[in-house]
Order: structure tokens, then sequence, then C-alpha cells
């Protein structure tokens, strides 16, 4: 197996950054247009640091879906991860990357709960909890060491992640006094760029492993299953094209200098879809994202909350939009991977406040009446969360909070969407919300989810 250079630190070692960034650096070492492998650090204590060294830190991608209307059905040992230091057991191994000069770029995925400001994290703390009071401690050294800094592309699918993660990283060093030159060399010497990743990576086959690891002839506890399709969007300086050239290597990457509107494009018309039909489709017993595509009344669903509810409050060439949407949809219809919807419906309040709350308050703004599609999802979405019908997947803090108010069923309405660290706002103020949310919660208990979607959709005919 070819060795690289390391030329990349990576923090998560989980599906998304095995199937997306690791998946990416292979196609560039491929045709010698990188030469580098990432140096992957386990974020947290647990981790699958162990799994990897045991295969020698590869593993298979299996890509599974159609590209431009060819079906692909790939596998590939991907040889771009170098190793895996858990910070935990080997402190000493992280803070050594910051001595080696080959080192150019830092990347992340350590879910929406990971780029966070955590009280108490400390400089001497051996390493500290939280990801951002991590990264200082290996900035700090490497500043102490008179050293360049680096190119930071954060892959969290939260807003403005690149400014996020600075501007906590400037607090640690504030909070721990690490002094104006630092601050000045962390501005001036790295480079902190927003990001926005698309690939719909379901991860470990479970169904088929057995099978897959037959036609494979080995053994692989960390394959991971995507579909072919990929995006990148780095809002970055034009020059990092040249340095990490992914779109010379024919990735579907783009530098730019402003990503507002892919990002509102994808968190919107992708990520709402997954998050409105997740909890209306697990009540009617479905469990793919594909069931749901299959399903006539589920498939209508998503189709008119695309273009009745999404797409139109967008401010973009609707046209494009459109054209977007569709291959949405063929991604959605993937038969060749199991994504499940249980998968989607971890963490789904925070989800439904970035993915589809803006656009149910603009849609009541704009035109003085709520979205049916969108309010039916977050009535289902409420009733989700009394755990009895469907499986809760949430913080303790948020289960808490809906466990208070299902404790009184005829004041449910009311007092959830009161909860501003729901929701960031009292939503009891928008204008017949409460009723209207109300009414659906009895329609979904008395004759179920797909009863109420009927109602709301047009049939095919
Ligand atoms: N799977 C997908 O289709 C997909 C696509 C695009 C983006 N993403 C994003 O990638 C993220 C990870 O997805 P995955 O499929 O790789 O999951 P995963 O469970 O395989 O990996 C999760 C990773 O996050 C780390 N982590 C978890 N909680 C953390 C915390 N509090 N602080 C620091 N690190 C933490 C874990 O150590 C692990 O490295 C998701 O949150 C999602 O936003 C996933
Ligand atoms: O990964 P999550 O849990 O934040 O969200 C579930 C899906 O909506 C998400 O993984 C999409 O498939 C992905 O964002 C596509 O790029």
């Amino acid at each position: 197996m070819p060795q690289y250079p390391e030329r990349m630190i990576q923090f998560g070692e989980g599906n998304f950054m095995r199937a997306f960034v690791d998946w990416q650096l292979q196609q560039m070492n491929k045709q010698g247009l990188f030469n580098g492998s990432a140096a992957v650090i386990v974020p947290i204590g647990q981790g699958l640091g162990g799994l990897m060294a045991e295969q020698d830190n590869l593993y298979t991608v299996l890509l599974n879906g159609i590209m431009q209307e060819q079906p692909v059905n790939s596998r590939e040992i991907i040889t771009s991860v170098s190793r895996v230091i858990n910070p935990y057991s080997d402190y000493e191994a992280y803070l050594a990357l910051a001595e080696n000069d080959e080192l150019e770029f830092i990347t992340s995925n350590t879910t929406e709960a990971g780029i966070a400001y955590q009280p108490g994290d400390r400089l001497e703390d051996t390493p500290p909890s939280s990801f951002p009071a991590k990264l200082t401690v290996l900035l700090h050294r490497r500043f102490e060491l008179g050293k360049k800094g680096f190119v930071i592309i954060p892959c969290e699918l939260i807003d403005r992640n690149g400014e996020k993660l600075q501007e906590i990283v400037r607090q640690y060093a504030a909070e721990w006094k690490l002094g104006d030159a630092f601050l000045q060399w962390l501005d001036a010497e790295n480079t902190f760029c927003c990001s926005l990743v698309d690939r719909i990576v379901p991860g470990y086959p479970r169904d088929k492993a057995a099978e897959l690891e037959a036609g494979l002839g080995y053994l692989d506890k960390l394959m991971v299953t995507a579909e072919p399709f990929l995006f990148w969007v780095i809002e970055g300086p034009a020059w990092l094209s040249e340095r990490l050239p992914l779109a010379k290597a024919g990735l579907n990457v783009a530098v730019t200098d402003d990503m507002t509107l892919y990002r509102e494009r994808k968190v919107h018309l992708l990520n709402g879809p997954h998050t409105a039909m997740v909890p209306l489709a697990l009540m009617a017993g479905l469990e793919t994202v594909e069931d749901v595509m299959n399903d006539e009344t589920f498939y209508r669903f998503v189709r008119e909350l695309l273009d009745e509810e999404l797409i139109p409050m967008l401010d973009l060439p609707q046209e494009e939009l459109l054209s977007y949407a569709d291959a949405v949809l063929e991604r959605f219809r993937n038969p060749f991977i199991r994504h499940e919807l249980a998968s989607i419906s971890l963490n789904s309040i925070s989800k439904f406040r970035t993915r589809l709350l803006p656009v149910l308050l603009r849609y009541q703004q704009e035109r003085g009446q709520l979205p049916p599609l969108i309010t039916l999802a977050f009535a289902a979405l409420l009733l989700s969360y009394r755990g009895d019908l469907v499986k809760r997947q949430d913080s303790a803090e948020v289960l808490a909070v809906f466990d208070q108010a299902w404790s009184n069923p005829s004041t449910f309405a009311a007092s959830i969407l009161k909860e501003v660290s729901l929701w960031g706002q009292d939503l009891s103020q928008v204008p017949g919300l409460t009723e209207a949310i109300d009414a659906r919660l009895h329609q979904l208990q008395n004759s179920g989810s797909r009863a109420a979607l009927q109602q709301l959709v047009r049939s095919e005919a």
C-alpha cells in the first residue's frame, strides 16, 4: 500500500470524514496531485482509533448509486490515513504534530455539538475536553515553535463554521492569557475557512456486511457506504485551489468568497425534507429514505414540500432550485444505499430549528398563513418527542423539556412553543401556530400520519 507524508490533521474519525475528506485525499493522491495523508485525531475519549490500528488504518469505501445516469458500484481501499491519534492516551503524540513542517491543513467534523466553548477547559489539561480547546493548545504550541500556521477547514454542518471555530479559539486564548503575539499569529498566519459539505454517508452496511466481506475477500469492520455524489464548498482565498487541488482532481469542489447561497440551498432543500419526513414516516412504519420515496403519499409530501413551501421561500433563481430539488429527489431514491430514518432523527429539534423553522417563519410573514406541510411535520416532530410512538434521540436537556411539557397534554402545544431554549424565540407569538399545532397533534393521534398527509397532498392523478 502506498504511504504518504502527513499533510493534514483531521479531527474526527467518523463515517463521514472517512468517506468524504479521506476519500478525496485518495483521489488526489492517485493522480499525483497531493502526495499527502491525514493524521486523524479522535476528538472524544472513545472512538475508532483501536479498530483503525488493527486494520493498519485501511478501510473500504463503497460508493453505490447513479452518477450522470450511469450506475456506480465501486469499492476502494483508502490509504490516505496515516494513523489515528487518541489524545487521551497519547497526548505527547498529539502535541508533537505542532513540530511537523509538512502539515498544512486542518479539517474537522465533530458533529454539530463539537464546535462549542466548554467552560473549565484549561491549557494544562492533557487534553482539554472540547475540540476548539484541543485545537487552541496545538496552535499555541505551533506558535511557540515559531512555525507557520495552517489552513483550517471545518466541515461541521453549522452556519459559518470556520468563523465560529476561530471565535472560540480566540476566546480560549484570551481566557488562558496566551498573549497578543499569539492572537496576532493566529489571525495573520492561519486561514480559517467556512465550508459546506454534501454527501450522503449511511456508514457501515450492517445489513449486508457478511455478503460484502465474502465478495471483497477480507474482513473490514470499518467499511463505509456512501453515495457517489459529493459537493464541498469552501469559502476561502483563490490560492487554496492550488494548494489543495481538489477541483483539479475532478472533484466537485468550489472555492468561493461567499458560500451563503450554497448553504441555504442545501440546508433547506436537502436536509429540510430529511428532517420533515422522519417523524411522519417513522410513525407510519417506514424505515428508510428510499421507503419514503417509494410510497406514493409520502413521495407527494416531499415533492410538494419542496415545490410549494421550501423553494418559493429561497432568494435564488427558481429554475435552478427546481433542478437542484430534482437532483435531491434522485439521490433520496438511490436504491443502492440504505439510509435509515432513525439515523437522521438524532437531535431532530436542533435540526428542525436550522433546517425548517426559518422557512416556516418566513412563509408566515410573507403570506400571512402557515405552510401546511411544514406545520404538519412540526406537529409530528413534537408528538414523536413524547417518546411512546417513536424512539427519541436527543440530549438529556431537550428530552427533559419535552417530558415536562407532555406532563400536561392539554397545555402541551402552548408550553413547548414558548421554549426559547429550543427555538431561539417564543413561537407561541407566531400568529395561529399554537392552534394549528394543537389541531394537527389531535389529528395525528386520532388518525395517524398517513391519513393526515393524504388529506393535505394532492393525489398523482
Ligand atoms: N453521514 C452523513 O451523511 C453526513 C453528511 C454530511 C454531513 N454529515 C455530518 O457529519 C457529522 C458526523 O457524521 P458521521 O456520519 O461521521 O457520524 P459518526 O458517528 O460516524 O462520527 C461522529 C464523529 O464526531 C465525533 N464527536 C461526536 N460528538 C462529539 C463532540 N461532542 N465533540 C467532539 N467530537 C464529537 C466522534 O468522535 C466521531 O469522530 C454529522 O453530525 C453530520 O453533521 C454527515
Ligand atoms: O448528518 P446529520 O445527522 O446532521 O443529518 C442527517 C442527514 O440530513 C444528512 O446526513 C444528509 O444526508 C447530509 O447532510 C447530506 O450531505
